[in-house]
């Protein structure tokens, strides 16, 4: 129980996307393909927005485990991991929203 929870559910996801889709949901996600997944990460992201907008800290809670849930299946599919994205945001560090923006062009 070292490893934070998010890289502990990046291993499962990644070790499950092989398995059996008649008794893993992210072996049943994978099989359905990357479009399927985007949509999942649509839907996490918009059920999550309407908790916000109602100030229900439960179900906002609950979407965001489900967001971060897809979007760690996506990054997988995509052949991406946690690392690549703390190395992103880790390059963002100190630097101002705006800046980082401009910087991007
Ligand atoms: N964290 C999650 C997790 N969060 C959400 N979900 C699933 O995501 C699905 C989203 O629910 P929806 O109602 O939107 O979708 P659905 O109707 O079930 O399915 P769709 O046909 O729309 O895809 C549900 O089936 C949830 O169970 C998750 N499924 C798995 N995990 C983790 O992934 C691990 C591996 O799971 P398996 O691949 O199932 O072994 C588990 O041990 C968990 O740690």
């Amino acid at each position: 129980m070292s490893q934070d929870i998010l890289d502990r559910l990046e291993a499962t996801i990644r070790e499950r996307r092989t398995g059996d889709p008649e008794t893993s949901y992210v072996a049943k996600l994978t099989a359905r393909g990357r479009k399927k997944m985007a949509q999942k990460l649509g839907e996490e992201g918009v059920e999550a927005a309407i908790a916000a907008v109602a100030e229900d800290k439960a179900a906002l809670t609950g979407e965001a485990a489900d967001l971060i849930f897809h979007l760690i299946v996506l990054l997988a599919d995509a052949g991406l991991t946690l690392d690549d994205v703390r190395a992103e945001l880790a390059r963002r560090e100190g630097m101002s929203g705006i800046a980082e923006k401009a910087a991007r062009g």
